[in-house]
């Protein structure tokens, strides 16, 4: 009995929904742009962890500090609770984010191998447990719960956390003419520390202009306004801080508008970037200037990409070697 699941990349916070927000991501090159977990029973002690994949070397050196361990810990837990006892397995992680990159690395990792555990152990726990796990996991690593990466990877497309009652978020309408360009451009940013350089407090008027972006932004959405969505796209709670740690983030920006990109913002806590498009041909011409201009080395890579609306997905074995 194997198991694998891929898990895409995310854009949190897009730009205008700091921590309530969130998309996944589907290269229009047809890449796999997302970590994938394998599951099997072939372990010779409780736990086995092995990795692969084009970052891979940037994981910690102790398969019991890499979060899928803690993915595995969680998911025994609940079952333990549902009295289910689970037996011995082993995971193949194929590593295929950059850490530390706002792709949504760690979810993405999170998500692949909490849904796979749970596969393979017979899908005992449904979505919403699942989810919640995944929430509980990503606050382990960048110190606070928010569900912006692992929600939108798990269950694709355009996410607004609702955390309101029982329901932990709700799909918003995806533009259809959007193409999304994602560059990252090499270097590391951690999330724990990206958050910590944020204010304890803000301005009434940067409260009121928040409510009012952000506000605008859902409304445009299923208004079916693309062009109001685009323009409000714009990040009063984290860039002011974070852009000093994303070298040419203005630069960049200043010249993807004049290329005709409609709205540019950090993805996550950086240091990706990530533009909107309504064109292909523009959003080809940004990714050019992006891969030639705001990449730092030979570790960045910049995408065009499209809405991923189907989020966490299994995948065949022979697919990946
Ligand atoms: N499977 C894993 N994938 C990613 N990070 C991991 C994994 N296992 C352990 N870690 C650790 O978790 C931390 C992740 O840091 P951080 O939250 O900054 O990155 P991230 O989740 O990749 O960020 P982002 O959401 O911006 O892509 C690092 O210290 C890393 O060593
Ligand atoms: N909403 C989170 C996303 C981290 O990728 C933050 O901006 O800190």
């Amino acid at each position: 009995m194997a198991v694998a699941v891929y898990a895409p990349a995310s854009i949190g916070n897009l730009g205008v929904g700091f921590d309530i927000l969130g998309a996944a991501l589907k290269p229009i090159d047809g890449s796999l742009l997302g970590d994938v977990v394998e599951v099997d029973d072939s372990a010779s002690g409780e736990f086995e962890l092995t990795a692969s994949g084009r970052f891979s070397h940037k994981l910690p050196d102790d398969p019991k500090q890499n979060i899928l361990f803690d993915c595995y810990l969680g998911v025994k837990k609940h079952l333990a609770e549902l009295g289910i006892q689970v037996g011995p397995v082993r995971m193949h992680l194929h590593k295929n984010l950059p850490i530390g990159s706002g792709l949504g690395s760690s979810a993405s990792s999170i998500v692949a191998a909490v849904a796979a555990l749970n596969q393979f152990f017979g899908s005992p726990l449904n979505d919403d447990q699942q989810l919640r796990l995944m929430g509980e996991l990503e606050g382990q690593i960048s110190g606070s719960i928010h569900y912006d990466n692992v929600a939108p990877c798990f269950v694709g497309g355009i996410q607004l956390m609702t955390e309101q009652d029982d329901l932990l978020c709700s799909t918003l309408p995806s533009p259809e003419s959007w193409y999304w360009c994602s560059a990252y451009p090499g270097i590391t940013v951690s999330t724990a520390q990206a958050r910590a350089i944020l204010p304890e407090h803000y301005s009434k008027a940067d409260i009121i202009n928040h409510g009012r972006l952000l506000a605008n932004f859902v409304h445009a959405l299923y208004a079916g306004n693309d062009k109001l969505a685009a323009s409000v796209m714009i990040d009063v709670i984290a860039e002011p801080y974070r852009k000093v740690l994303l070298p040419g983030f203005e630069a960049a920006r200043e010249e993807l508008l004049k290329l005709g990109a409609y709205a540019v913002g950090i993805s996550g806590s950086g240091p990706t970037l990530f533009a909107v498009c309504d064109d292909l041909n523009v959003a080809k011409q940004c990714d050019a200037y992006l891969a030639k201009h705001y990449l730092q080395n030979d570790e960045g890579f910049s995408h065009v990409c499209r809405i991923d609306e189907q989020g966490v997905a299994n995948v065949a074995l022979v697919e990946l070697n």
